[in-house]
């Protein structure tokens, strides 16, 4: 498929909503808020300035992000200003997790992942126009200022009491962990950054995760106490699938946004892999389809889920949101090309060899026997399964049956790789060494 052909979503909010943040509702994205009413209508009314922040905790953001930099994108879209925040300082500090203790990263560290964690946001944003994004790093706020400033100004107007109850800290009090005085700290950092920002940029709406919920009114009631005004936050849900296991993840490993440390290919098949029970939730939360193609995807996964046109959908969607029309259009050549009808010598070598990493798969030398490579795989459990397979019919290389059971391995495809299939359905990779 060349790109031409991939159609996905404009970004734009749906019109057949009355304002943003009836469509933020209707696609879920509102779990907790301080003030619905008060939201409907300042986000229906002339452009304000809202921030949602990111901590360098890992060298790429993730899925969970997605929702975040998402809901960003559909209120920029609606006419508000964005600011992107990225956490230099409270990345040194740790927003505290309910388990345990984070193990603190060296300053170096964690400014390298903030220049990567910036230009993943900085893609989902528009910095043109009347309601450009402007990009901010606590850091720039927090480094020149004084302990002594810190307990004054900001300490002063916390009360512990209150700061033991957000859900984050009772967890880990209520642990054998414990938790650190440094930790314990991190909702005021935050609750800093938006009286900061509130300050600056006039920003009076934080977003967020819901289990952000504490750092969030951490900022709201501080400046509540220190300006007198009612500012806003708004907690978007956590995203669980439908059987209980956690979303973002495949095999225990997080989806991330950054190609490098998750292929273009495996985010494909993992939305690929969404469960018919919570498509139409994931159409929702992570794509620009409106309320009405939506429907029609609800409609399809009741009358003929086999054919599973709305997991297409949204792997499309996703993937060329996050890596954009031309890689997401060579991962569906691959899939199509290994999984269905398609040339597999016209793939694009990276792809390729990507996706055979999501396969079985196994470094065989060149020359090596389709019988030895058989078994290198574990598409089959013995030599003389092997031979029985190929005499039967059964296996193909590079998309050509094998007759004999001397053939050989040359890894002829793109990027020096080989495709081996036993039967209709099970594939395996080979990546062919000299
Ligand atoms: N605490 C947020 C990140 C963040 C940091 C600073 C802020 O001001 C806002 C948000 C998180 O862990 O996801």
């Amino acid at each position: 498929m060349s790109n031409s052909e991939l159609t996905t979503a404009t970004p734009a909010n749906d019109p057949s909503f009355e304002n943003v943040w009836d469509e933020l509702v209707w696609r879920g994205l509102v779990h907790v808020s301080t003030d619905p009413e008060a939201l409907r209508a300042l986000l229906a009314g002339p452009a304000i300035t809202y921030y949602c922040g990111f901590d360098p905790t890992a060298p790429s953001l993730h899925l969970g992000n997605l929702v975040q930099l998402l809901t960003m994108r559909r209120l920029q879209l609606a006419g508000h200003r964005p600011l992107g925040l990225v956490g230099g300082s409270t990345g040194l500090i740790g927003d505290p997790r309910p388990t345990a203790e984070r193990t603190l990263n060296t300053r170096e560290t964690v400014g390298e992942w903030v220049a990567r964690l910036r230009a993943q946001i900085e893609r989902f944003l528009s910095f043109e126009g009347d309601s450009a994004a402007r990009m901010v790093n606590n850091l720039d706020w927090t480094a020149p200022m004084s302990a002594i400033d810190f307990l004054r100004e900001i300490g002063k107007h916390y009360r512990v009491g209150t700061m033991l109850k957000k859900d984050a800290v009772a967890a880990r009090l209520n642990s054998d962990a414990g938790i650190s005085y440094t930790e314990f700290s991190y909702q005021i950092l935050q609750g800093m950054d938006y009286l900061e920002l509130y300050r600056q940029y006039g920003c009076v709406l934080q977003t967020g995760g819901s289990d952000q919920w504490g750092n969030l009114t951490s900022g709201t009631d501080l400046i509540h106490r220190v300006e007198g005004t009612s500012v806003h936050a708004i907690g978007t849900p956590l995203i669980t699938n439908s059987d209980g296991t956690k979303f973002g993840k495949s095999e225990g490993n997080a989806i991330w946004l950054d190609a490098e440390m998750c292929s273009p290919y495996r985010m494909y098949q993992f939305w690929l892999g969404t469960a018919d029970a919570d498509v139409i939730d994931r159409l929702k939360v992570f794509t620009f389809l409106t309320r009405a193609e939506i429907e029609e995807y609800a409609a399809l996964v009741e009358a003929e889920p086999f054919r599973r046109a709305a997991q297409k959908r949204l792997a499309l969607e996703v993937c060329a949101t996050v890596h954009g029309t031309e890689a997401t259009a060579a991962v569906i050549a691959a899939s199509e090309a290994l999984f269905g009808q398609g040339d597999l010598s016209t793939l694009d070598a990276a792809t390729l060899r990507s996706a055979l990493d999501e396969l079985p798969n196994a470094e065989v030398a060149a020359g090596s026997t389709v019988v030895e490579a058989l078994v290198a795989t574990g598409l089959v459990a013995s030599v003389s399964e092997a031979r029985r397979a190929i005499g039967q019919g059964g296996v193909s290389l590079d998309g050509v049956r094998v007759e004999d059971e001397a053939a050989t391995v040359q890894g002829s495809l793109p990027g020096g790789v080989s495709v081996l299939r036993r039967g209709k359905k099970t594939l395996a990779g080979l990546f062919v060494g000299a």
